[in-house]
């Protein structure tokens, strides 16, 4: 069994990999990095390092590598004969894998099985993204005779993997806790064997409890320790005004998810509270700056606020936790960040409702319109007095 993996970085390493890994499958890491693919080629195992209570060292082999920039007919080929190819590139790269998947659909023998694609992205629906790009590409004549030979399944993917010091090389450092929830129903009665994995009926409650829940509350904590001047994680959530800040706008999330999905409240808090202990794990090396890293991203319309925020005003129901976060985000002012120092330009430049549609996709007469233009105006307000 052959599986590419596109994307070597933290979370493909140290989580998606291994788990192929550990499923039997033979993994092909693809990546546009070249050093750390030359690293790989040059490598036959690394070592996973589990922190925290129980965490023990896990070993990955067997795996290959390819440059993905450089070799795209060796990538190609790679897909063509696989039975799995995942991703875990950021769901903003998705559209640059497309076109080595479109070629593998192209060229794959009648008689494979379809390829199973599954991208593990911190979005909702990644893989539904995916193989809108590839649709897109083949375009309406092309892709009916093409999607059959594939089976695209969303995923949610849970556990923190920090960015890794230069020195463990291809090691990677994770927590103990993982969780990876795969559709069921586009595998019928034969989803693939990867212990470690579950298949559920319906992914929404699972993605929006997770991105709404771990994602928001990680990324406030990033936000309002940044502003608060902290560096790491575990230290930020260990100030009370951090700490309470995040459990604001984890009750309303918790709020949503519960009103939406029929959730268990009390189960839905101990959720809650699980995750808030897996951001104070010490041994994680984690910074503000990964977790608060793309806030453009992380600000819009779908994503761990504006998402859940638009949807509680929707429903008459509180958010005043969540737009305190989207006030610290808007104030991540991180030069090495790309995204930072471009959401601090547009607070230059344009007016504050033109930011808020820009930046949020959220339009006038939403009933959340006219609060975020409060708070860009404010955060615009602060970047004058600077
Ligand atoms: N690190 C974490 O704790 C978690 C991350 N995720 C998600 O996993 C995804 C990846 O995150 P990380 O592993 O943390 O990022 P990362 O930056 O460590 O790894 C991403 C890798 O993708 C590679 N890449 C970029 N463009 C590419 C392309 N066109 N083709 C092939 N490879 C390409 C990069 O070179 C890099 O090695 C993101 O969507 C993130 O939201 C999800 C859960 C946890
Ligand atoms: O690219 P993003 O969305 O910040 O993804 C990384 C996030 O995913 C998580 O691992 C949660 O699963 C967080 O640790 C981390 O902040």
């Amino acid at each position: 069994m052959k599986a590419v993996h596109f994307g070597a970085g933290n979370i493909g390493r140290g989580f998606v990999g291994l788990l192929l890994h550990d499923a039997g499958y033979e993994v092909v890491f693809a990546d546009v990095d070249a050093a750390l693919i030359g690293r790989l080629q040059a490598a036959d195992r690394y070592v996973v390092h589990e922190v925290g209570p129980g965490g023990r060292d896990r070993i990955v082999e067997r795996f290959r590598a390819i440059d993905s920039a450089a070799d795209a007919p060796g990538l190609v080929a790679e897909l063509t004969t696989a039975d799995v190819a995942t991703t875990a590139v950021g769901p903003r790269v998705l559209r640059f894998i497309a076109p080595h998947l479109l070629d593998a659909l192209r060229a794959r023998p009648g008689d494979l099985p379809p390829l199973i694609v599954m991208a593990c992205e911190n979005a909702i629906n990644a893989t539904d993204l995916l193989r809108d790009e590839i649709a897109a590409l083949a375009g309406a004549e092309e892709w009916p005779t093409l999607a059959h030979r594939a089976i695209f399944a969303n995923t949610a993917v849970d556990r923190i993997v920090p960015g890794q010091p230069a020195e463990t090389g291809l090691d990677v450092i994770v927590e103990t806790f993982f969780e990876w929830a795969i559709e069921r129903p586009p595998f019928g009665d034969a989803p693939p064997e990867i212990p470690g994995a579950h298949f559920v009926d319906d992914l929404a409650p699972y993605i929006e409890r997770k991105l709404f829940t771990v994602n928001t509350g990680h990324a406030a904590t990033a936000y309002l320790g940044h502003l608060l001047g902290y560096e790491r994680i575990s230290d930020a959530l260990a100030d009370a005004e951090v700490a309470a800040g995040v459990e604001r706008a984890l009750t309303e999330t918790s709020a949503l998810v519960v009103a939406k999905h029929g959730l268990d409240e009390a189960e839905q808090a101990a959720y809650r509270a699980r995750i808030l202990e897996r951001f104070r794990n010490p041994e994680l090396p984690d910074t503000v700056e990964r977790v608060g890293r793309q806030p453009l991203r992380k600000l819009s319309r779908s994503e761990r606020f504006i998402g859940p925020a638009a949807e509680l005003v929707e429903r008459g129901m509180p958010v005043a936790g969540l737009l305190d976060a989207v006030a610290a985000a808007l104030r991540f002012d991180v030069a090495a960040d790309a995204e930072a120092v471009d959401l601090q330009a547009l607070l230059r430049s344009d007016a504050a409702p033109e930011v808020v549609r820009e930046v949020t996709g959220i339009e006038s007469g939403h009933p959340l319109f006219d609060p975020l233009v409060a708070i860009v105006a404010g955060a615009q307000a602060d970047q004058r007095a600077r």
